[in-house]
C-alpha cells in the first residue's frame, strides 16, 4: 500500500491522527504553489480526512480537484477518482506525473472508493452514463472508506438524487455559491446583426486576440468560422469530433502552449481542460440548458482574473434547438411516455437558456436562480450587459421581437413557390444528414453526440420527401397565421420580412471571405493563375444571384460551401470554375442574370440545333425536360464532344443572332459555359475527400486544419498569453 508521500515539515499533526490547516496549506504550496485554499476546499477535506462522506459543490474553476488530490498525497493509501472523459484521466494523471505524484488511470475498469463530477449520476446518469448508478455498490464492499462527491452544478433535487445514488451516509454537505464573479455575461442577437462571423472577429480583434473558445453546434459550423477568423489574421483552429484524435491533439497542443489562440469548437472540447487564462467563451449557438452554458461558460477565468461569456441568441436556433431536443429522446427508443417525459424536461430546460437571453434583467441573477441560490440584488456589480446597459438591452430586445415569426428557419413561401429545390440544395442547411456519413471510428466519446445525432435526424427528416413537403405546409401556415393575428397581408408585412434580406454589408464580408478562400487555394496550389478580386466578385455573384430570394441564411451556406469547395478543389476545376463563371459577367463587371444567360444560351442553342448537333434546348441545356427552372444549370451540364466541338464553332456566328445585351465575348463565353463544371461538394463529400487526402498526404492536410493563420499572423499567435497548464482534474 502507498505510503504518505513525504511532506517537508508536515503531517506533524498526523501523530494524533489529525493534519492540521497549516499542515495541509504547506502542501498545497509544496505541490501546487498556492498560498492558500480556496472556496470550500478545506473543508472537504478535512471531511475526507476525518473518513466522512461528502458532497461538495464548488463553482466551475473553482478547485474542486484539489480536494482528493491532498488527501492523496498526506494519506497512506489510495484515492480512486471516476470520471466521465478518459481524455481528462489522461491529463490528470500527466500533470500529476509532472508535479511528482505517482498516479495512473484505468479507462474501462473504473470501480471508486473516492469520486468526482457526481453530477453525472443524476444528470447523465440516466441517458449517458448509466454505469454511474452502479457505483453504490462499491459502498457495500468498502462500508468505511469515504466518498466525495463533487460537482459544479446541481439543484437541490440534482443534490438529492446524487447523495442516495451514491448511498452517502450522513454526509458533510458543502455549497459554494455559484457566482462567477469574474465573469461578465453578454448576450448579442444574431438576428439584428448584418453578419455574425464579422460581429465574433471583431470582438476577438478588439479584446486583442486574447485565449478564446467558441462553441457551435455542429461541425460545419466550427469549420467556416474557424476559416473566416483566419482569414481574418486571427489565430485559430478548430476541434470537433469529425477530426481523427492526431489532429484533434495536436490542436490542443498549439492551444494549451499558446501557439493558437482561439479554438472553435463543439462542446467536446474543454471539459477536464485547464488553460486557465481563457479569457473569452464565446456560443455561436445556444447551448441546451442553463447547466451547460454554466460548464462551458465557466471555462474562461479559471485563473480569476477579469473574462467574458457571449452568447450569440439566434431565432432559428432557438428553434431548431427545440426541434433537436422534441425530437432526440424518442429516436433513443424509449417506451413513449418516459420519452416525452424526457423531452419536456429538456424542453424546460432549455427554455431557462432562452429567458435568459430573451430577458432584459440581470443575466447573473438568471444563472444562479437556475441552480436555486438566492441572489442579493447588489450581486452583480454592473458585470453583465443588462446591469451595464439596461436602456440597449431592453431596445435591442424591442427590436427583436419585432422580427417576424413567419422567420421560421427562414423559410417562407417565397421560397416554397421559388424555381428552387431545397432538395437539391448544396448547403449545409439541407446537407445535414450527410455529416452522419463520416465514419464512426472518427467520432469518439467525446463530441456531443445526442446533440448531433438528433440534429442529423431533424435534417433528415427535412430531407425526406413528405417531411419536406410537410414542413413547408406547416411553414406556410405559421406565416399566414402570423400575419392574420397582426391583422396584415404578407405584402403590409413586407418590412419585417426585410429581416432576410442580404445587406450590401453582407455581401461585402462575403466577397472577403472568397477573396480569403482564394488566397488559400493560391497558396496551397501554387499555380493559380487568376484576379482574386474580380474571382471573388464572381464567385459572390453567383451566390446572390442564386439565394437572392430565398435568404440569408441559404445564401451563407452557399458561401460557406463555396469557401470548403475551393479549399479542397484541384488547380483545374478552379480554373474551370472560375472561367465559365468570368464568361457570365459583363465586363463592367455586374452579372448578367440567369435569364439573360438562359436566352444567350437558348438561342445559341437554337444555332446549334440549326447546325445539327444537337435535338432539343434541354439536351442542350442539360436539363431534365420538366425542369421548369429558368436558371441556367451549368454545372448539370454533361455536353457530349460533338456538341463542344460545334459549340466552339459558334465564334464564327453572326453578331445578329445573339441577344442584344450579351456582347461579342459573351457569345463564346456562353459556349464555354456549357462545358462540365465541377460541382460544389455537400459537407459529406468534403468530409471524404478531405480523409483522402490525408491518407495521401496526412502531414500536410493536418497542418491546414490546425489553422492557417499561424503562418499568415506568427506574431499574434505568442502574445497576451501567460502559460498555460494542463488540467489535472477528473
Ligand atoms: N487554492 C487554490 N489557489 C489557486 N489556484 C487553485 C487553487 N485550487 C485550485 N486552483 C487552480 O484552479 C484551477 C481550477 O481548478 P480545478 O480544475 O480543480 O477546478 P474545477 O472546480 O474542477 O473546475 P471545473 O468544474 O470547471 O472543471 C486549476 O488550475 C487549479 O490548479
Amino acid at each position: 500500500m502507498k505510503k504518505a508521500l513525504p511532506i517537508k515539515g508536515a503531517l506533524a499533526g498526523s501523530r494524533h491522527g489529525t493534519i492540521s490547516p497549516k499542515e495541509l496549506e504547506n502542501v498545497l504550496k509544496q505541490y501546487f504553489g498556492y498560498s492558500g485554499f480556496r472556496g470550500r476546499q478545506l473543508e472537504a477535506i478535512e471531511a475526507v480526512l476525518s473518513g466522512r462522506d461528502c458532497f461538495c459543490l464548488m463553482p466551475t474553476g473553482g478547485g474542486k480537484s484539489m480536494c482528493y488530490q491532498i488527501p492523496a498525497l498526506v494519506k497512506a493509501g489510495i484515492v480512486l477518482v471516476i470520471s466521465p472523459l478518459i481524455a481528462l484521466m489522461e491529463n490528470q494523471v500527466t500533470s500529476l506525473k509532472s508535479k511528482g505524484v505517482p498516479a495512473e488511470f484505468l479507462s474501462s475498469t473504473q470501480t471508486a472508493k473516492n469520486k468526482n463530477e457526481a453530477h453525472c449520476i443524476s444528470t447523465w446518469g440516466h441517458d449517458f452514463r448509466p454505469s454511474y448508478r452502479k457505483i453504490s455498490s462499491l459502498r457495500k464492499q468498502f462500508p468505511d472508506i469515504p466518498i466525495l462527491a463533487l460537482t459544479a452544478t446541481a439543484v437541490p433535487k440534482v443534490q438529492k438524487d446524487v447523495i442516495s445514488s451514491l448511498c452517502l451516509q450522513n454526509p458533510v454537505i458543502l455549497r459554494a455559491s455559484f457566482n462567477r464573479p469574474n465573469i461578465f455575461y453578454e448576450v448579442r442577437y444574431k438576428d439584428l446583426l448584418d453578419d455574425v462571423y464579422s460581429d465574433i472577429s471583431n470582438l476577438l480583434k478588439s479584446s486583442g486576440n486574447v485565449c478564446s473558445i467558441i462553441y457551435c453546434l455542429e461541425r460545419a459550423a466550427c469549420d467556416d468560422l474557424n476559416m473566416h477568423l483566419s482569414q481574418q489574421g486571427i489565430s485559430s483552429a478548430v476541434y470537433h469530433a469529425g477530426l481523427n484524435s492526431k489532429v484533434r491533439s495536436a490542436v490542443l497542443d498549439d492551444w494549451l502552449s499558446s501557439r493558437t489562440q482561439v479554438v472553435v469548437a463543439t462542446v467536446a472540447f474543454g471539459m477536464g481542460i485547464d488553460r486557465q487564462d481563457v479569457r473569452i467563451v464565446c456560443h455561436f449557438n445556444l447551448p441546451k440548458s442553463m447547466e451547460s452554458f454554466y460548464q462551458e461558460s465557466g471555462r474562461a477565468g479559471r485563473d480569476q482574473q477579469p473574462s467574458r461569456s457571449v452568447l450569440y441568441y439566434g431565432l432559428d436556433d432557438r428553434r431548431r434547438m427545440e426541434f433537436i431536443l422534441r425530437n432526440t429522446n424518442s429516436k433513443k427508443s424509449q417506451p413513449s411516455s418516459s420519452s416525452s417525459e424526457l423531452s419536456e424536461k429538456a424542453l424546460a430546460d432549455f427554455s431557462q437558456i432562452v429567458d435568459y437571453c430573451e430577458s432584459s434583467s440581470c443575466r447573473r441573477k438568471k444563472i444562479i436562480e437556475s441552480f436555486g441560490e438566492k441572489v442579493q440584488p447588489t450581486l452583480c456589480q454592473r458585470s453583465c450587459d443588462a446591469c451595464k446597459h439596461p436602456n440597449q438591452v431592453s431596445s435591442r430586445l424591442e427590436e427583436l421581437r419585432r422580427v417576424p415569426n413567419c422567420r421560421y428557419n427562414k423559410i417562407s413561401p417565397v421560397f416554397k413557390s421559388s424555381s428552387v429545390n431545397p432538395e437539391n440544395l448544396d448547403t449545409e442547411f439541407w446537407n445535414r444528414e450527410d455529416d452522419a456519413s463520416i465514419s464512426a471510428e472518427d467520432i469518439s466519446d467525446s463530441d456531443d453526440e445526442e446533440a448531433a445525432a438528433a440534429s442529423n435526424m431533424a435534417i433528415s427528416k427535412y430531407t425526406s420527401k413528405g417531411g419536406l413537403e410537410a414542413k413547408l405546409d406547416a411553414l406556410e401556415r405559421a406565416e399566414n397565421s402570423y400575419y392574420q393575428a397582426k391583422g396584415q397581408t404578407k405584402q403590409q408585412g413586407g418590412n419585417l420580412v426585410d429581416k432576410k434580406s442580404i445587406s450590401q454589408t453582407l455581401r461585402d464580408a462575403c466577397r472577403k471571405r472568397l477573396l480569403g478562400a482564394l488566397g488559400q487555394a493560391r497558396l496551397r496550389l501554387g499555380n493559380l493563375t487568376f484576379d482574386a478580386e474580380s474571382s471573388a466578385a464572381h464567385l459572390e455573384t453567383e451566390s446572390f444571384k442564386k439565394y437572392e430570394k430565398v435568404g440569408k441564411t441559404f445564401y451563407n451556406s452557399q458561401i460557406a460551401a463555396t469557401v470548403r469547395w475551393l479549399s479542397s478543389s484541384n488547380s483545374d476545376q478552379i480554373h474551370n470554375r472560375l472561367c465559365a463563371l468570368t464568361d457570365q459577367i459583363t465586363d463592367n463587371g455586374a452579372a448578367t442574370n440567369s435569364d439573360q444567360i438562359h436566352n444567350c444560351l437558348c438561342d445559341l442553342t437554337d444555332q446549334i440545333t440549326d447546325h445539327g448537333a444537337a435535338t432539343t434546348v434541354s439536351d442542350a441545356l442539360g436539363r431534365n425536360p420538366g425542369d421548369a427552372s429558368g436558371d441556367c444549370e451549368f454545372a448539370k451540364t454533361e455536353p457530349s464532344d460533338e456538341f463542344a466541338k460545334t459549340a466552339a464553332s459558334t465564334e464564327n456566328m453572326e453578331h445578329s443572332r445573339m441577344p442584344s445585351v450579351i456582347r461579342e465575348e459573351n457569345r463564346r463565353d456562353c459556349a464555354i459555359g456549357t462545358m462540365e463544371l465541377p460541382k460544389i461538394p455537400s459537407f459529406g463529400e468534403f468530409i471524404t475527400q478531405k480523409g483522402k487526402d490525408r491518407a495521401s498526404s496526412s502531414s500536410r492536410t493536418e497542418s491546414q486544419l490546425r489553422g492557417v493563420s499561424r503562418k499568415a499572423n506568427p506574431v499574434i499567435s505568442k502574445e497576451g498569453t501567460t502559460g498555460p497548464s494542463k488540467k489535472m482534474k477528473s
